[in-house]
């Protein structure tokens, strides 16, 4: 048996384009994730958010669910289409709907978290270069500062962005996510303006005083180790580190970039000359709280044909159905270095989940993949903790299944199932299980 803390924040959480549905409702506008969803061959089966779960209109019976597993936190994510639909032109029924939400929220005792960028970039604001224009800050200081004045006295949990990572590398270098860019120079670039929008809204935050409200900021990481004891599988796991996360970690946490990585990126990129000289006391200004998204491990060895010099290999442990090893004492390792080498602030873990084959019989659904999943991370979370980490949450991914980007509705990360032809909820049993862990505040062997 294991005990949490007794003011541990145990949480679920969502995003908006991935739930709502809703997309063209009281004012709303595309995103780059409408367009990208409906280019022929970019997500799976060409799923798109359109309908999703419907949670625009069903968020009452999804607070009651909340509810229900007696969460004492909700993060979720507000749709930027929703509140500037267009540039400069701020949309009231866009910002009444997320009053209601957090309004019923509090009715329930439930802890409001809101993520201000979950990826869903107003289109129009994709048409002006998305985060490729160094505008991108002005449009969202705009946004967050509108936030923070309509709702900043009733959000304790300010999150800037979900996974610059993801925002940047994986949409304008990668090219998996939208806008579908496949160059490595425009995801720096993008990954720079966001870090910067962020430092810039953490800026409008501390000068408007918001009482009893703390900000920070999501991060994937995803440990890196090497897949020989080879010295160059150790360059190349020291490369990956700094593909996932030092890029990201360093400005925030030591305001500047690692080096290793500027010298390897240079010859492919050319000159940082999208750097200013006071970007990076920006980008650092201090945050209340880190949250930190882990899923799993990565494991490589060297390549030298790679921009990062090393490729992933396919780690030993079992899988969930997104293919990714299961490795709950990676997130160990993780908290214990980013706590050593970065920051003993309060720490989230703002996502941690797992995605399996979900089956239902007769209203049931017996993910015991997922409980054992959770229960382990958990495990590992407590380990931390008594170290003396300053672990102060857990959000579990997610609440519902929901649109899971380029895999559409493929992939089942919720706790409660969601039939999409009927849009019918089903406890799975984790949601069960989940209930009994906060209810106890521990973990049963
Ligand atoms: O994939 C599951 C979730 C996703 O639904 C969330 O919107 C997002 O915040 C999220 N981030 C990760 C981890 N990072 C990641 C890495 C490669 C591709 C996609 C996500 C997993 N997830």
């Amino acid at each position: 048996m294991a005990n949490f803390p007794k003011d541990f924040l145990f949480g679920v959480a969502t995003s908006s384009y991935q739930i709502e549905g809703a997309v063209n409702e009281d004012g709303r506008t595309p995103s780059i994730w409408d367009t990208f969803s409906k280019i022929k061959g970019k997500t799976y089966n060409g799923d798109t958010g359109d309908i999703a779960c419907d949670h625009y209109h069903r968020y009452k019976e999804d607070i009651g669910i909340l509810k229900e597993i007696g969460v004492k936190a909700y993060r979720f994510s507000i749709a930027w289409p929703r509140i500037y639909p267009e540039k400069g032109k701020f949309n009231q029924k866009g910002m009444d709907f997320y009053k209601k939400l957090i309004d019923e929220l509090l009715k329930n005792n439930i802890k409001p978290v809101a993520t201000i960028y979950h990826w869903d970039l107003p289109q129009w604001a994709g048409d002006l270069g998305g985060w490729l224009n160094r505008d991108s800050i002005y449009w969202y200081s705009e946004y967050s500062q509108k936030l923070f004045k309509e709702i900043g006295d009733v959000v304790p949990m300010w999150i800037t962005h979900n996974e610059p990572w993801c925002a940047s590398i994986l949409s304008y270098g990668i090219g998996e996510h939208a806008p579908g860019h496949k160059d490595y120079r425009e995801a720096l670039i993008a990954a720079h303006h966001i870090l910067l929008s962020h430092g810039e809204a953490v800026k409008i935050f501390r000068d408007m005083n918001i009482k009893e409200s703390q900000i920070g900021i999501t991060l994937n990481l995803t440990p890196a180790y090497p897949a020989t004891e080879k010295e160059e599988d150790y360059l190349a796991a020291k490369y990956a580190d700094g593909f996932s996360n030092r890029w990201f970690l360093d400005p925030i946490f030591k305001g500047k970039y690692p080096v290793d990585m500027i010298e390897l990126y240079k010859k492919e990129i050319g000159e940082f000359d999208f750097i200013k000289n006071e970007d990076l006391g920006i980008i650092s200004q201090p945050i209340d709280f880190l949250g930190i998204n882990f899923y799993s491990r990565s494991i490589v060895k060297y390549d030298e044909n790679s921009l990062i010099k090393g490729e992933a290999v396919e780690g030993p442990g079992k899988k969930t159905d997104m293919g990714w090893e299961i490795s709950p004492e990676s997130l160990y390792d993780l908290l214990k270095r980013i706590d050593k080498e970065y920051t003993n602030m309060p720490i989230y873990i703002t996502e941690n989940g797992a995605a399996f084959k979900d089956i239902v019989n007769k209203d049931e659904v017996h993910d015991q993949e997922r409980i054992e999943y959770v229960k382990e991370h958990l495990k590992y979370a407590i380990k931390f903790i008594e170290d003396g980490g300053n672990l102060k949450g857990y959000f579990l991914w997610s609440l519902l299944d929901n649109f899971e980007w380029a895999y559409g509705y493929s992939k089942r990360f919720g706790i409660v199932y969601v039939d999409f032809e009927t849009q019918k909820r089903i406890l799975k049993d984790s949601a069960i299980w989940y209930k009994e862990v906060i209810n106890k505040n521990l973990i049963d062997n």
